[in-house]
């Protein structure tokens, strides 16, 4: 586990006149599981949103396994890592349509077996008859274990997971925390407030206020 994965690199985001990061550094080894905490506003969002090549940094460099993120290597950081947002809206879809679509991508390029989608049904304790469900209606922990699931499926091994736990119970909070620490394959960066992300080995950074 020592090789980089991701870098930021004396990184500044300004947003309409407001600093949000400053001269930030964080770097990050393969395998490795972060924990991101900071007060609401602090740039947590930000940071994976750069990465991703949806912002652009005001100063400083991001590096996907040394490559800078800018318009020649977006597409392929996109391709190895699964972002998991806040919110996600698929308008009104079915959870079935909603999969079929992400995996209609070229991108993707594949489709999960059955096998593997019950699997991880099973595991974050969800019934399949919910693929028949408009994804609009279902309870914000369904809708959080069924982005999860989709982001599992894409069977990639860089995770950016925004809050990915906060409309879960205790119990089923625990087993996805364990899912994504326990698989020493994956890297993990987790922005969260939630205490159960605070496992043995895995490293917290604290955004500052600036
Ligand atoms: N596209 C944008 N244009 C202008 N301001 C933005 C934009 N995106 C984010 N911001 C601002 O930048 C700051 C950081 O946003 P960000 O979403 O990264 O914070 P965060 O630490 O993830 O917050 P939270 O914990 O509330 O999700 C906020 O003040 C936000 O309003």
């Amino acid at each position: 586990m020592d090789k980089n994965i991701i870098e930021y690199r004396d990184l500044s985001i300004i947003h309409s006149h407001q600093k949000v990061l400053e001269n930030f550094n964080l770097t990050i080894k393969k395998g490795e599981k972060l924990l991101i905490r900071g007060k609401s506003g602090t740039g947590k969002s930000t940071l994976f949103l750069c990465l991703l090549g949806l912002i652009r940094p005001s100063k400083g460099d991001v590096y996907f396994d040394n490559l800078p993120v800018n318009g020649n290597s977006v597409s392929f950081v996109r391709t190895k890592v699964a972002y998991v947002p806040q919110d996600v809206d698929v308008g009104r879809d079915s959870v079935n349509e909603f999969f079929d679509t992400i995996f209609s991508y070229n991108a993707v390029g594949f489709s999960p077996s059955f096998e593997k989608i019950h699997r991880l049904f099973e595991w974050f304790e969800l019934d399949v008859s919910i693929l028949k469900k408009e994804f609009k209606s279902l309870s914000g922990g369904e809708k959080q274990r069924i982005v999860l699931i989709l982001s599992l499926l894409l069977e990639r091994n860089v995770f950016l997971l925004d809050e990915p736990t906060s409309s879960l119970d205790s119990s089923l909070k625990s087993k996805v925390v364990d899912y994504f620490v326990n698989d020493p394959s994956l890297t993990v960066i987790v922005i969260s407030h939630d205490p159960q992300w605070e496992r043995e080995g895995l490293r917290v950074v604290d955004i500052p206020n600036i």
